[in-house]
């Protein structure tokens, strides 16, 4: 199985603080990983350095065989890389349509003069576009709230949302942050189903930070864990479990 994506010593620190340290991060195409730790952890940064929205003080990122870092923001979400958010960012004031629509236009299949001087392949695009939007909104559960606003969709659906957005952008790796934050456990349930079935069809490779413990063992092949932005354990979701450093990292929390 062939890597996207990996790190190589990945470091950020602010200030005094090391945020992540040393971090070899490998992803595997198709696979569904999950990043875990206490609050503070690292796990949020490390989304922000794959992203590009930090810069990293050490190390490399190689996605697809080359580096990745000093890239804008745009540029990585262009070559596949996408994420959702923690706290939902989604345009409240639009419809549930035109949120996934925006997104999609990041691979528009007409340029800008066909656009402007609104050429058929503009028109055939756009349609295109709108069907494909469509059809996400479907396997998100969603397809009946299309023109709904934004800020009126139940929570758990805002999430749905979010990812059906990420998934306009085509990407090869799908970055979640804390998808089930907030859900309740029958929407937990959907949703770990749901990430699932959406790696299988789009062929995603998936990282995914989670806190709910239940959602993460069952879904992830894999498992790395911060503490104070160092690794101190990666691997099955059996062997996490079970190892000593991670149980300790999270008795601390009271967990
Ligand atoms: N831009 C920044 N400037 C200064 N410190 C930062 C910045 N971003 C993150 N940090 C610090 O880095 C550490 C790791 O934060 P991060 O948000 O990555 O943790 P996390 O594991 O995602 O936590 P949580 O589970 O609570 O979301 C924290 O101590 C945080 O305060």
């Amino acid at each position: 199985m062939a890597a996207i994506l990996q790190t190589h010593s990945l470091g950020i620190s602010f200030g005094g603080l090391k945020a992540v340290q040393d971090l070899n991060l490998t992803l595997n195409e198709g696979d569904l990983v999950g990043l875990i730790g206490p609050n503070g952890a690292g796990k949020t940064t490390v989304f922000n350095l794959l992203t590009g929205m930090y810069l990293p003080t050490t190390g490399d990122i190689i996605f697809k065989g080359e580096s990745i870092v000093g890239l804008k923001p745009y540029e990585i979400a262009a070559k596949g890389i996408t994420r959702t958010f923690q706290n939902i960012r989604l345009f409240a004031e639009l419809s549930v349509l035109e949120n996934v629509l925006i997104a999609r236009h990041l691979h528009a299949p007409y340029n800008m003069v066909h656009a402007i001087l609104r050429l058929g392949k503009y028109y055939q695009g756009e349609k295109e576009m709108r069907a494909e939007a469509y059809e996400l909104l479907k396997i998100m559960n969603l397809a009946h709230k299309a023109e709904e606003k934004a800020k009126n969709l139940p929570y758990g659906e805002q999430r749905r949302l979010e990812i059906a957005r990420a998934l306009a952008t085509k990407p090869s790796l799908l970055l979640l942050d804390e998808p089930a934050a907030g859900m309740n456990p029958q929407e937990t349930t959907d949703l770990m189903e749901l990430i699932g079935f959406i790696r299988d069809k789009f062929n995603l490779t998936i990282l995914l930070i989670e806190h709910d413990m239940h959602l993460v063992m069952n879904i992830c092949e894999r498992i790395y864990v911060l503490d104070y932005g160092i690794n101190i354990a990666h691997g099955t979701p059996e062997e996490i479990k079970n190892n000593p450093r991670v149980i300790e990292a999270y008795l601390g929390e009271g967990a």
